[in-house]
């Protein structure tokens, strides 16, 4: 058992505060004066007035060493959702996440903020202005979503106002910006393949894409309004640029920014989705031979051609959120930030 002292409400921790949010999290808590200890599988880069932890969420015993005297949690670790690894989805997203709200309790944290995601609720199908009292997804589209819900079940049940235990869930959606490893990377990849010349579906989709500095915002807002008579308690709040956009328009602008041209052709979404799904199920069938990793994932097509945005009007009513980068800025400063990815670069 650790040692209790009494915590200060400026001494945080961000477990998975190497990632790409967790990062941006961390510069921002620095700037508004908290004291951040990171905790992580691996340590990315140093920041003055920053303690690196590094250790796996799953290891109770090296958690509670970053958690000391800590008062809040964030917790946005996460193994890449592209990763088709079932077990290790369970192991650190479901049991690793019961061993961090142990971990808390023993440390006498006071409060955790858990990074969700919007996709907990998405199914494969539309989604239009989609508020948090949606139910979970029955037959969820991954394993990552699949144990996203789980661990945003363990997370708000958790809450304890007798405890003095206090939780809340922030679910982003289509997390962009300078940095971001999965986003832009695998767009530009897959453009420098040649397989960026199609539109799935007839183009008019909306979807949320939003600012890593919002996301951030969002889980700086939620952290500070959390207290025991607030609304937050057990909740779960989506953050959004709050500015739905046609998938294929903003893919397009960030295409067209770094140098590539946008899809222009129209494929039937339908016939598309079938390829996807027959070349995951062959994917999969000849695992134990060869390894093969599909570009059109039934998941990606799924998030390219349906709609998918979703209202933060509780986040605006509870916690005064609104969205500090609109989309068009936040767009112009990650294609700038991205001179690597430029086509020829
Ligand atoms: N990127 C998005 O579009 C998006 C959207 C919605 C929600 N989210 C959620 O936001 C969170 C952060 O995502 P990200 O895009 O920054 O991902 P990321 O991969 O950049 O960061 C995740 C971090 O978690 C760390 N980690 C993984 N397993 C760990 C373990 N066992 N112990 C300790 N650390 C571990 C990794 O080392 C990494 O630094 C995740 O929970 C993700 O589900 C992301
Ligand atoms: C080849 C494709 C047709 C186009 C390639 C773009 C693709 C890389 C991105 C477009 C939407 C993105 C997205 C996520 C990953 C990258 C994309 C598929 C996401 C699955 C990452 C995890 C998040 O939690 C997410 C589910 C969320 O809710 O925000 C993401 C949804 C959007």
């Amino acid at each position: 058992m650790a040692t209790r002292t009494r915590p200060s409400s400026k001494r945080c921790a961000v477990i998975g505060g190497s990632g790409f949010l967790g990062r941006h999290l961390v510069e921002r808590l620095v700037d508004r004066g908290y004291t951040v200890n990171v905790f992580d599988i691996r340590q990315a880069y140093e920041l003055p007035g920053v303690m690196f932890h590094q250790g796996d969420l799953c290891d109770r015993q090296a958690l509670l060493l970053a958690l000391k005297e800590v008062s809040v949690v964030f917790h946005c670790a996460s193994p890449a959702p592209a990763s088709d690894d079932r077990a290790l989805f369970q192991r650190v997203n479901i049991d690793g996440t019961r061993t961090v709200i142990q971990a808390c309790h023993e440390a006498g944290v006071q409060k955790l903020i858990l990074t969700s995601s919007a996709s907990v609720v998405f199914e494969g199908t539309d989604i239009k202005n989609g508020r948090e009292d949606l139910p979970y997804a029955k037959k969820p589209i991954d394993y990552y979503t699949e144990t996203k819900i789980v661990q945003e079940k363990l997370v708000l049940e958790a809450c304890s106002k007798e405890k003095g235990f206090l939780t809340v869930a922030i679910r982003p959606h289509g997390i962009f910006g300078p940095r971001d490893p999965q986003l832009v990377p695998i767009l530009v990849d897959t453009a420098r393949r040649g397989k960026m010349k199609f539109i799935i579906g007839d183009g008019s989709n909306l979807v949320d894409f939003t600012y890593v500095e919002n996301v951030v915002h969002g889980h700086i807002l939620a952290a500070e309004h959390l207290k025991a008579d607030s609304p937050l308690c057990g909740q779960a709040y989506h953050i959004t640029n709050d500015e739905p956009v046609r998938f294929w328009d903003f893919m397009s602008q960030i295409l067209e920014g770094l140098g590539y041209s946008a899809p222009r052709y129209h494929l039937p979404y339908t016939l598309v989705y079938g390829i996807a799904l027959l070349l995951w199920l062959m994917a999969l069938v000849l695992r134990p031979l060869i390894r093969i990793k599909p570009t059109f994932t039934p998941m990606r097509v799924a998030l390219a051609g349906t709609h998918h945005y979703y209202s933060c009007a509780r986040a605006k009513k509870d916690m005064g959120y609104q969205p500090l980068v609109p989309l068009q800025e936040a767009i112009v400063r990650t294609v700038e930030s991205y001179p690597h990815l430029r086509k020829g670069a």
